[in-house]
């Protein structure tokens, strides 16, 4: 007859409560709309501004590398018109050893303000990475049921490192170039007003073809950076559900969707960096007809006297020079662009609401007896769907809570709330007689423990899982804590015992096994209040054993509220909470809820099937 009541229950998915946070939830894609660029470029500079210094020593080599760079063709002219006006004229090699000290300085100069910008980049990004890693931290539950971890963690990685390598280079590329394009266009108008303009005849086509070129690759750059960042979401979900991926034999499908993402990551990287590959092509083709012009015009106007051959010489240099920082200008744009694009993504996660700020007059509680109370509470993921509703009942100190439903009825929402995953939108819950909205978060979760189907294990030694529930505790406490939970005789007969290096979120040992150091890390963390969501796979009956006994003495002296799916639990407990679609139809110990017709009776005796 329990069967019909705990048959629903069992083989269902494991899941923590962040997990079931997840359900229904819809994977947020990136933004693709037109970004606010300026917003953006103010808040870069906000982090970069704390290196003002550093920065201001990058700004004045910059400034100095790009005058040395106009004195290099104006000094190559300058010799080559001494040397023709023959031994009469200056020492033409004068002019030859400035020109080499030039680009002597020149390289010593690009040096030092390379190493000055790539510690301030890094520094910037190192910041940036602190920044966001403790924002998503802070970020409430809610957050992380709508997105992807690994679409996360790629702003985490692959955006920031576009952040990066833009700081790190193409940032004072950009700058130095303006620099270096504003100083040509002025000597050569001292020079000769006439070859500059004649120069600068193929500057429009030059504006346009990048223009074109730029604005096509911004889009496909954006595209390719959304595009990894779906990819990465792809991978980590998969990976994370490897089990259920072979359970169902969905391998084949996996990596034809895998092949999907990736052939749209291989199209949109491929048409970004083939458009792109244009740009240098286009300047040179524009830059040999700027040449051309200088040679013929600059010629004919030196065979009239107007003009010296060095002045020639210097143009056609500076034309070199003019179409460098045009083409670095081109090239660098859509590093810039993509930079931006990630720098956004990375500010978007850094301007997601953190969990709603604990009230400044609520307080901490040093000891709590585990006194709890609902009272008129209802709760709605989305509005309009109520999926708590008018909830009301109160659990003494050390008292066992049932809650048992039909899949769906509510049974982790109300656990939530209990815990502020997820605020009540009315009624209020109070623990020991204090609204749970004045207590500090911290401090409400500090007296609370979770022993979930699926315990999360970190990567480290079974001792530091356990430890993970008081992070202070001995090695004595820790044992004690395992022996109380059942453990202790299977981690000492691991190798290594204690120092067993837990792998990927404990494979290596069983899921009884994962359970009983859950429990011992919940008797470590010594709650006045505990959750338990009470296994529902099937584990051998000796560890089933274990388990219950563990649990047994954890929740001694406790509030505990227990999911539960087995007639021992629930017949032990102190309450039963029956729900059904989001209300509390029913409350009272085993024998006050079969004494009276209702829900609990008729599944009792094996007349409603819950499902
Ligand atoms: N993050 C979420 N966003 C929107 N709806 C959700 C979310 N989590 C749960 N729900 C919905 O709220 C309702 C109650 O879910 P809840 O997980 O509390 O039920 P449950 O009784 O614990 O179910 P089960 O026994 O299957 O674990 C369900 O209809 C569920 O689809």
């Amino acid at each position: 007859m329990w069967e019909a009541l705990s048959e629903p229950f069992r083989y269902r998915r494991p899941k923590t409560l962040v997990e079931e946070a997840d359900r229904g939830a819809t994977v947020k894609r990136p933004k693709q709309k037109a970004k606010d660029w300026r917003a953006t470029l103010r808040r870069i500079w906000h982090y970069l501004s704390h290196r003002k210094g550093r920065l201001s020593l990058v700004l004045l080599m910059v400034l100095l590398s790009s005058a040395l760079t106009l004195l290099g063709p104006y000094l190559i002219g300058r010799a080559i018109d001494h040397y023709l006006e023959g031994p009469g004229g200056k020492p033409w090699l004068l002019f030859l050893g400035g020109l080499v000290a030039v680009y002597v300085l020149s390289s010593v100069v690009s040096w030092l303000q390379n190493i000055w910008m790539i510690s301030i980049a890094q520094e910037t990004v190192y910041r940036m990475r602190v920044d966001l890693f403790g924002h998503l931290h802070k970020l409430p539950i809610p957050f992380f049921a709508k997105r992807q971890r690994g679409e996360l963690m790629s702003r985490m990685t692959n955006d920031m490192d576009n952040v990066s390598s833009t700081l790190n280079s193409s940032a004072i590329q950009i700058f130095s170039s303006v620099l270096i394009l504003v100083g040509t266009v002025i000597v050569m108008l001292l020079l000769s007003p006439l070859l500059t303009l004649l120069t600068f005849l193929v500057v429009p086509l030059m504006a346009i073809g990048m223009r074109w070129i730029t604005r096509r690759t911004g889009v496909l750059f954006k595209e390719r950076q959304r595009n990894l960042g779906e990819l990465n979401g792809y991978i980590e979900e998969t990976l994370s559900g490897q089990r259920i991926v072979k359970a169902f034999s969905q391998e084949e499908r996996v990596i034809r969707e895998f092949e999907d993402r990736n052939l749209r990551i291989k199209l949109s990287g491929f048409w970004a960096q083939a458009i792109s590959g244009f740009i240098p092509k286009v300047m040179n083709g524009l830059n040999n007809l700027s040449f051309a012009i200088i040679a013929g015009i600059g010629g004919i106007l030196a065979i009239r006297g107007a003009i010296t051959v060095g002045v020639i010489v210097i143009f056609v240099e500076y034309a070199r020079q003019f179409t460098r920082p045009l083409n670095d200008l081109a090239n660098q744009w859509n590093t810039l662009l993509s930079a931006i694009a990630g720098a956004e993504r990375v500010f978007e996660i850094l301007d997601e609401d953190v969990e709603a700020k604990d009230e400044a007059a609520s307080r901490s509680l040093d000891s709590v007896q585990g006194a709890v109370a609902f009272s008129n509470v209802s709760f709605s993921y989305n509005p309009g769907e109520q999926t708590l509703k008018d909830i009301t009942f109160e659990a003494r100190p050390g008292e066992t809570i049932a809650i048992i439903g039909p899949t769906g009825a509510g049974k982790t929402s109300l656990i939530q709330l209990l815990s502020r995953f997820y605020e009540a939108d009315s009624g209020t819950i109070t623990v020991d007689g204090h609204e749970i909205t004045s207590i500090r978060r911290e401090s409400l979760r500090s007296h609370m423990a979770f022993v979930l189907q699926d315990s999360f294990l970190f990567e480290g030694t079974i001792r530091e899982n356990i430890r993970y529930g008081k992070l202070d505790a001995t090695d004595e406490q820790v044992e004690a804590a395992a022996k109380l939970a059942n453990a202790h005789s299977f981690i000492v007969r691991l190798p290594g015992g204690y120092d067993k290096i837990l792998q990927g979120d404990g494979s290596g040992i069983s899921q009884g096994q994962k359970q009983l150091l859950a429990i011992a890390r919940a008797i470590l963390a010594d709650p006045a209040i505990l959750v338990l969501d009470e296994a529902t796979s099937s584990i051998d009956t000796v560890t089933e054993i274990k388990i219950q006994e563990g649990l047994q003495r954890l929740m001694e002296g406790r509030t505990s509220f227990v999911i539960a799916h087995r007639l021992n639990t629930i017949r032990r407990a102190d309450q039963i909470l029956v729900l059904k679609d989001g209300r509390l139809l029913e409350r009272g110990s085993h024998e006050e809820l079969l004494a009276k017709p209702g829900l609990y009776s008729e599944l009792f005796h094996g007349n409603v099937q819950l499902s």
